[in-house]
């Protein structure tokens, strides 16, 4: 059942530790991957460590080219980085494929058995570009379990059980991990997002303002933001809302990347 919820007041100061680390892509616009990931961590008080998954050749409305990194060498970065740095909380992007990532999940638990994973399931950028990520499903259901959250769009969350309709995969998702659903796409109520937060229980997280920018690279900065909340160790609801704030205040922000992008009413 989903509920209404407004964020409590209670003053979460934390830090227990200020750094938080983007697995991701580069995109040389700075809107989406590392760069805004970073930018987001700044813009949060935390220090933000990152490891490029690939590089991209792109801008913010055409995406032509994806050159993956060496699975070797994204192991070999995190494990260097955990020589030196705590890391409580990391963020997930754009990888190659589920094995890769079924791999990177198993490296960062291993480093630090209480990781939180904020994963973005980046399958296609919104200018039309298809990561072609395998088709084996077997593995999904040890990932979910390796995540403490999942970020996808309604176009994602449609695409990870073609069997299945949406309720149905945020069921079974939800036995394992919790789910951040992104309304960004949604052509009935568009900006309402969904939290599950347990196996039976969601909230409705509802748009603040009547128009935003649309902006490419949206959904990095806001796995950003959550990954950041979570690392301030707000409770989930208040972080999926403070996260609802800071993206909707970015979206407003300005017009974004060459200032051709339009204004977007929100669904009511
Ligand atoms: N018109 C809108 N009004 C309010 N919020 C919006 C609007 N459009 C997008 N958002 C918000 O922006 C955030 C990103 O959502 P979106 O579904 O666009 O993610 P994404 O598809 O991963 O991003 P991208 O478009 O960068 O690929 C969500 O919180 C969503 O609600
Ligand atoms: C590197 C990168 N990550 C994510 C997206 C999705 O916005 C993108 N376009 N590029």
């Amino acid at each position: 059942m989903k509920k209404n919820y407004t964020t409590s007041t209670a003053n979460y100061t934390s830090l227990v530790d200020n750094y938080v680390l983007s697995i991701a892509g580069h995109d040389p616009t700075g809107g989406a991957g590392i760069t805004s990931d970073l930018k987001t961590f700044e813009a949060h008080g935390f220090y933000g460590l990152s490891v490029c998954t690939t590089i991209t050749v792109q801008n913010d409305t055409n995406f032509k080219q994806s050159i993956w990194t060496n699975l070797d060498i994204i192991l070999s970065q995190i494990e260097t980085l955990f020589e030196r740095f705590h890391i409580p909380v990391v963020k997930i992007g754009i990888v190659e494929n589920w094995i890769t990532l079924s791999q990177i999940l198993d490296k960062l638990h291993e480093l630090n058995p209480k990781i939180k994973v904020v994963l973005d399931p980046v399958f296609k950028t919104s200018s039309g570009f298809d990561f072609h990520y395998n088709e084996n499903q077997e593995i999904l259901d040890k990932i979910w379990k390796q995540c403490f959250i999942i970020t996808p769009n309604y176009d994602e969350i449609q695409s990870l059980y073609p069997d299945l309709n949406i309720s149905k995969t945020i069921e079974h998702i939800s036995k394992f991990t919790k789910i951040y659903l992104k309304g960004g796409h949604r052509s009935d109520l568009k900006g309402w997002d969904e939290l599950y937060y347990d196996k039976t229980s969601a909230i409705e997280i509802f748009p603040i303002y009547k128009t935003v920018y649309q902006k490419h690279g949206s959904g990095c900065v806001l796995s950003s933001s959550l990954a950041c909340n979570i690392a301030l160790n707000y409770p989930i609801k208040d972080a999926a809302i403070n996260t609802k704030i800071y993206i909707e205040t970015y979206l407003r922000s300005s017009k974004g990347l060459l200032g051709t992008h339009q204004m977007v009413v929100a669904g009511v």
